[in-house]
């Protein structure tokens, strides 16, 4: 697909000049002439580049000021700034605030088009190196401040560099991978590789060829999870799915540190440091007998618990932001604003898929608000599934069912599920809850009292 080229210009016959030089070479070219022109078109749909002049007559913004949003929001789309006579030293300060290179007027044609392909190429290939460093967890970070997750960082980075298994529980989608990832890249194996093995998605049947790999009688090899994980990590995903023979497999491994292959009779030494992962409660699987307790004690030498979302409200602003660059670096929609009534209403809802439910989310929200730059998420756009956590809103048969009842009775409702919702969203947090609603700490624990709720 031809490369899409967006030409910022006041002057007519440079933008003309402009486009029709990169079309020729088999580009894409739209032109805007001044800044809301130009932030429109970047709204609608990312370019892959941007030539922005530096003096724009009768624009509201001019180059610098339009280049600074576009990296505030597309951080990494390339800008290459068109100078004209008496504004190089400006073109220099703009590279210095991110624009890729300049070019001074009059230019031609070849160098136009050089720069055009050199800054393409610098911006694919660093897409490349982040995409690759995502993969291999190298980017990958554990997000948000509230006291569990501050917590959950500090015992990551005391275990990483001991050699000890360790055993995450968590609920579905609460980062228990991302834990296991940050844990490896924090530990002596970090060069090495970091191998993950899904034990909920592997048939029982397939699930020891997978660890082990085989070998055929003529000595070929297929080499299994385990030995790819030579030197490095390898992260066992839902492993109370393990079935039972496989159980007793891995703790011969665990034991005599070496195994054989399906089929295979040689005996394979591997240096691996295994992480298991469990949504379940492994104890109770223990106590049931659908697990092994001497691999649980084995594989579990140091458990890490990550909290589910619900235990901390308090990240998901941090979350929302990191997840709305993300998805913008990838699908180049913009980041967007969300608005204090729906960012109340994503603190309050109970997010039972977690950290992946409110990525999803983000994600839908970010379609659903549309092609207009500053477009706010509002409550509106929410999905049903998040909206019910809401306090009702005038209107809906919650508050018709308000408008039956005495003002007294039904402002204590309303107070309740009020107050319940914020305390809630700033995990349960008194100080930031009194301040946020503006009362004073004391009178909102008065207030708590008389309506029973707390302690
Ligand atoms: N604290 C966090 N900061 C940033 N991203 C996070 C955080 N926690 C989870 N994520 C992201 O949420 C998604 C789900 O996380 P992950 O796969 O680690 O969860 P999980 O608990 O292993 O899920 P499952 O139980 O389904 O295997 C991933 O995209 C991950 O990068």
């Amino acid at each position: 697909m031809a490369k899409d080229i967006l030409i910022v210009d006041d002057e007519a016959d440079i933008r003309e000049l402009v486009g029709g030089i990169l079309e020729d070479e088999g580009f894409q070219a739209r032109a805007a002439k001044n800044s809301d022109e130009a932030l429109r078109e970047i709204g609608s749909r990312r370019p892959s580049l941007v030539f922005l002049d530096i003096w724009l007559q009768g624009s509201r913004l001019d180059g610098l000021e339009i280049l600074e949003l576009i990296k505030q929001d597309h951080p990494d789309l390339p800008v290459v700034m068109i100078s004209g006579h008496g504004t190089i030293e400006t073109a220099v300060a703009a590279i210095k605030e991110g624009a890729y290179d300049f070019i001074e007027k009059p230019f031609q044609a070849d160098r136009l088009v050089l720069v055009a392909q050199r800054a393409l190429e610098a911006s694919r290939l660093k897409r490349e190196v982040r995409d690759l460093r995502e993969r291999s967890g190298e980017a990958a970070q554990l997000l948000g401040h509230s006291s569990a997750m501050n917590q959950l960082r500090h015992a990551v980075q005391r275990i990483a560099p001991t050699n000890s298994r360790v055993m995450i529980s968590g609920p579905s989608g609460s980062g228990k991978e991302l834990a296991a990832r940050t844990l490896h890249g924090l530990s002596q194996r970090s060069s090495g590789p970091f191998i993950v093995i899904n034990a909920a998605t592997i048939t029982p049947e397939n699930m020891e060829i997978a660890l082990f790999g085989t070998e055929t009688q003529d000595g070929r090899r297929q080499v299994g999870a385990l030995e790819e994980a030579h030197g490095g990590t390898l992260f066992i995903d839902e492993v109370a799915d393990m079935p039972r023979e496989t159980q007793n497999r891995i703790l011969r491994v665990l034991v005599d540190q070496n195994f054989t292959r399906v089929g295979g009779t040689s005996r394979v030494h591997v240096d691996v440091r295994i992480v298991s992962s469990t949504s379940r409660d492994l104890e109770r699987e223990v106590q049931e007998g659908r697990f092994r307790e001497d691999l649980y004690h084995r594989l579990s030498v140091v458990p890490v618990r990550v909290p589910a979302l619900a235990e901390r409200r308090e990240d998901i602003p941090e979350l929302i932001q990191h997840f709305m660059m993300q998805i913008s670096r990838s699908s180049g929609l913009p980041v967007r604003t969300v608005g204090e009534d729906a960012l109340a209403v994503l603190q309050s809802h109970d997010w039972p898929g977690n950290v992946r439910q409110l990525r999803n989310n983000v994600e839908r929200l970010m379609i659903l608000a549309g092609g207009t730059p500053d477009a706010i998420i509002t409550s509106e756009l929410l999905p049903a599934e998040v909206g019910a956590s809401l306090p009702p809103a005038p209107g809906s048969t919650r508050a018709e069912h308000l408008m039956a009842l005495p003002l007294r009775d039904a402002r204590e409702i309303f107070e309740r599920e009020y107050l319940i919702a914020q305390i809630n969203r700033f995990g349960g947090n008194i100080s930031r809850t009194a301040e946020f609603i503006g009362m004073e700490r004391s009178a909102l624990h008065r207030k708590l009292k008389s309506l029973g709720i707390g302690s």
